[in-house]
């Protein structure tokens, strides 16, 4: 990994000097956004980029990170650099997962196949959504052995999730992601103005139409009768019942690690812990859900101290940039996750694009560490960054 932002900057700098004008694709999260806006339909951009209410907790994210600033250290001999992780046991490349987004065929045809293939290409884990466009087996297929995580969402129905879950065992994911923030999806303006919602045209229930235990429920196939599929799917999919007794029970049908998704409260996150979880993953789901939330970047200090230092916690919900990865990872975070900013890519481009703006993110974060004095993301600390007054 050493030399890799320095690098991947002389690549670009040498295919412009070739006389291919221009690099192929955007350079900058600003831009890779501006173009994907260009790039989608109004219902599209309004599906990824809306979020509950006045948007607040989304632009709480943003804002909360940006008050935070780096001290960078110098003179440290940085030459040769690590981003490398491990956490749960596992080997990750770099310390960023691609978040579960549900529904990518609404951003491009090969939705999440696309973002599935581009992790792989880049050795970045993907977390793929349950209610993804294409099936477990079918993104397993697409990454060869590369790592990847399944997110479940805790429905109604036990069998139906206990089938999702022994699919992703046989499949080769390594790890399972309960998401319990959204056992019904927020008040999102843009997509209530836009009449908005994919099941209704049966998109994102392809892990539900390829499962067993999904179809015994059904009088006919979800072919004959599409209709029923979707009515079904619908009934089992909301669950504000599911509380934490549900969620240590589900914690019994897995071998595999379990992460705990959508929370901000120290409380729940020691709750998870002593329930015997693997790990929790600080979230406000992109403000889609509770709008007037706290910002995960200022929640995190106090969820590291309620857990000690060993115990796993990644971190989404407003990270842009190699900076904000840097900002989490001083505030306690030992991983974070990338949600829109790779959706902007598939819709820019597909699979190329998503890689591309991997690479992108790789190198800044490479040159990042380098350029605040660290050779290692182990070695950043909350002294590395300050609140700004
Ligand atoms: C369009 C969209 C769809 C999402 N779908 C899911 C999902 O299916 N499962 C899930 O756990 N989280 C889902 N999320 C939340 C992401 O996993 C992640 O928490 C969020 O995108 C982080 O916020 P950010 O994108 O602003 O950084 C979705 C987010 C977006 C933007
Ligand atoms: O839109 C979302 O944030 C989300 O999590 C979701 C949930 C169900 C279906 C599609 C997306």
């Amino acid at each position: 990994m050493s030399q890799y932002g320095l690098e991947a900057q002389m690549r670009m700098y040498m295919q412009a000097l070739s006389g291919q004008s221009n690099w192929a694709w955007p350079v900058g999260i600003d831009q890779w956004r501006a173009a994907a806006r260009r790039a989608m339909s109004r219902e599209a951009w309004g599906y990824v980029e809306g979020a509950a209410g006045t948007e607040d907790t989304m632009h709480e994210n943003r804002r909360a990170l940006e008050r935070i600033r780096i001290r960078s250290r110098m003179l440290r001999d940085v030459s040769d650099r690590d981003l490398s992780t491990t956490l749960m046991g596992q080997h990750f490349s770099v310390p960023f997962l691609l978040a579960p987004i549900g529904v990518q065929e609404i951003v491009h045809p090969d939705g999440d196949m696309a973002s599935a293939a581009a992790a792989a290409a880049s050795n970045v884990p993907f977390v793929l959504s349950t209610v993804s466009s294409f099936s477990i087996e079918q993104v397993a297929q697409a990454m060869g052995s590369a790592r990847r995580w399944f997110q479940l969402y805790p429905g109604r129905d036990p069998e139906v999730m206990k089938s999702f879950l022994s699919r992703a065992e046989q499949a080769g994911y390594s790890a399972v992601v309960v998401t319990v923030d959204t056992t019904m999806l927020g008040w999102r303006p843009k997509d209530l103005e836009t009449l908005y919602l994919p099941f209704l045209f049966g998109r994102g229930i392809a892990n539900y139409t390829s499962d067993p235990a999904f179809r015994a429920r059904l009088q006919e196939s979800p072919g004959q009768d599409p209709a029923a599929a979707v009515q079904e799917f619908l009934r089992i999919y909301v669950n504000p019942a599911f509380t934490w007794g549900d969620l240590a029970e589900l914690r019994q049908w897995t071998r595999l690690p379990v992460l705990v998704k959508g929370l901000t409260h120290p409380a729940d996150v020691s709750r998870a812990q002593s329930l015997g979880f693997d790990g929790v993953i600080v979230s406000n789901h992109g403000g889609r859900q509770v709008d007037g939330g706290v910002a995960t970047i200022a929640v995190l200090p106090a969820i590291r101290q309620a857990v000690g230092d060993t115990f796993p916690i990644l971190m989404d919900s407003g990270i842009r940039s190699a900076q904000d990865v840097f900002k989490a990872l001083a505030l306690g975070a030992d991983a974070v996750l990338l949600g829109r900013p790779y959706l902007y890519a598939l819709a820019v481009g597909g699979q190329e694009a998503v890689e591309d703006l991997l690479m992108q993110f790789k190198a800044e974060l490479d040159l990042q560490l380098a350029l605040s004095g660290h050779r290692s993301i182990s070695t950043i600390e909350s002294n590395d960054v300050m609140v700004r007054s």
